[in-house]
């Protein structure tokens, strides 16, 4: 840091320190290299058509935008490395967990689901990312992780009902919360995961604090052909803590990206923030268990798991240029290595074109040719198309099957190829919302704060839509569904919510305040 001002921190220091390392300013020229003369960069009085400069600039600043990812746009991205400190080859043959000590650079992202950018980190009741990019020898390795170890549902339609009924309402514009408990009293299977969201697990103190779950079950093969199933998780040593909805709210106010900015300064201070990448591995073979392993929105019952530790990743360096590695990242669930198969279950099916289709759109066709989520090697058959083309793979045969020395195929014969019939049973949808109420959720401090969160959340809803909800809090808790009755009607006595700003008392910001 270049100043002594405790208030000036590395985020409002970035441009006084480039300054710092660069005594000499370089020579502006146009975006093919001539050099600007300083004539052009005014234009009053002069002609604009043969200016290149301010035509080039205007012109640029028009298309500077890529649509933005349809959830997840607010995010962070740093870089870092990942360690091995424990032996898994008897797991996985993925050469990225070779030998203990190997180091893999990476790249993350933390990102905030429904808020779009300019919205607050610190929103309540929103999933967050934690997803990695690891460039291996094998190709990435994409794992894109929820901040909770459940998701919504397991029907991969799900996501486009979700992305409505929780994003904007069509005539507002305005997170509609009315839609979101709609949907949520709906979809029985969805209370799982919004407990897990309302609770304190859903608003961590800051993205440090936060691990990810990449929550599909991967089918692990070692160079046996041996196979294991396997739910991988990235722990953050430091000790989890939350923040409640009031802290979060006065937090939003004063600075909407505190975790951002966090995560930033922690970085550039060499407070270098460290996660514990481990998986869970099932302990019997698929035929021995008696639930449905793939199911993502259940975590799996205790005893029938071993958690196994892999390594350390530490991000270590904040990225150079924002857009070039967080806006142009694109993070695949699809990129798996050798000795890591695909998740058996229909929402990973789904993601395969899902996400696919999103970076063609943001990105264009080449978007594996942007030095971000470019591999340390790869040969393909994918040529032509939207730049960035990059040598566009040279004078190499552009056909499979070619009699011309064309890039090969490999053979691996430790590759399972099993088929899997996955069953559902609705039941246990409530019973893994028990558990969570009661175990989880241990003790009574915990169970009110998810309730008073619940209450707060859907306070402005329908009162057909809290009387849905509290039917679908009945059948998992009779105990559960009488704290939110009891607290829903204190606070539809004892609060006012503002329904215009006239409605706010300067005196008096918390409408919580009695509750
Ligand atoms: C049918 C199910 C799903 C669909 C259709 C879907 C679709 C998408 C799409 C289109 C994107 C934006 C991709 C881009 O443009 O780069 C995205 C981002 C993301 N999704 Fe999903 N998703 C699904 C399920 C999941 C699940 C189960 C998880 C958690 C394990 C998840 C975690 C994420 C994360 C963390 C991001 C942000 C990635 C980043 O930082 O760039 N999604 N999703």
């Amino acid at each position: 840091l270049n100043t002594s001002d405790a208030n000036v921190d590395p985020v409002t220091a970035q441009l006084p320190d480039y300054k710092m390392r660069t005594p000499i300013p370089g020579v502006l020229t146009t975006s093919a290299g001539r050099p600007v003369d300083v004539s052009e960069t005014r234009t009053l009085g002069r002609s604009l058509a043969t200016n290149l400069f301010a035509l080039e600039a205007i012109k640029h600043a028009v298309s500077e935008r890529r649509p933005d990812r349809p959830v997840f746009a607010k995010a962070i991205a740093a870089k870092g490395v990942f360690e091995v400190k424990h032996d898994v080859t008897r797991y996985t043959k993925a050469k990225l967990f070779e030998h203990v000590g190997k180091v893999t650079p990476l790249i993350a992202r933390f990102s905030t689901s429904q808020i779009q950018k300019g919205g607050n980190d610190a929103a309540p009741y929103t999933a967050r990312g934690l997803s990695m990019k690891f460039y291996t020898e094998e190709g990435n390795f994409d794992l894109l992780g929820f901040n909770v170890p459940v998701y919504f549902y397991r029907e991969p339609i799900g996501f486009v009902e979700l992305l409505h009924a929780l994003g904007l309402n069509p005539q507002t514009n305005l997170l509609d919360i009315s839609a979101t408990v709609d949907m949520a009293t709906l979809s029985p299977v969805m209370l799982h995961m919004l407990l897990w969201s309302l609770s304190e697990r859903g608003l961590p103190r800051g993205f440090r604090r936060m691990s990810g779950h990449p929550l599909h079950t991967y089918e692990l093969y070692n160079d046996k052909g041996e196979v294991y199933y396997a739910r991988f998780r990235f722990q953050a040593d430091l000790p989890y803590e939350s923040i409640s909805l009031e802290q979060a709210a006065a937090l939003n106010a004063y600075d909407p990206d505190l975790f951002i900015r966090d995560l930033y300064n922690s970085i550039e201070r060499q407070n270098y923030p460290t996660w514990t990448f481990e998986m869970d591995v099932l302990n019997d073979d698929l035929d021995q268990v008696t639930f449905d392993p793939f199911d993502l929105t259940k975590i799996w019952p205790n005893g029938t798991f071993t958690t196994v530790q892999i390594g350390t990743i530490t991000l270590n360096r904040n990225v150079d240029n924002a857009f070039a590695e967080n806006e142009d990242l694109a993070l695949y669930p699809g990129n798996l290595v050798p000795g890591i198969n695909p998740p058996h279950d229909q929402v990973f099916a789904a993601r395969m074109y899902a996400y696919f289709d999103s970076q063609m759109n943001r990105l264009g066709s080449n978007y594996n040719k942007i030095e971000v989520n470019r591999p340390l090697y790869a040969r393909t058959f994918t040529r032509d198309g939207a730049p960035p083309l990059r040598d566009n793979e040279g004078d190499r045969v552009n056909y499979y099957g070619s009699s011309f020395h064309g890039a090969r195929p490999v053979h691996d014969p430790d590759k399972p190829d099993r088929v899997f019939k996955t069953n559902e049973v609705e039941e246990a949808d409530y019973e893994a919302c028990r558990r969570f109420y009661n175990e989880v959720m241990a003790t009574d401090a915990q169970k009110n704060r998810l309730v008073k969160n619940m209450v707060l959340t859907t306070l402005r809803a329908h009162h057909s839509l809290q009387l849905r909800l509290l039917e679908l809090l009945s059948k998992v808790d009779a105990d559960f569904a009488k704290r939110y009755e009891v607290t829903l009607d204190l606070a539809k006595a004892k609060v006012r919510l503002p329904q215009t700003v006239d409605d706010v008392d300067p005196n008096r910001l918390n409408p919580y305040a009695d509750l």
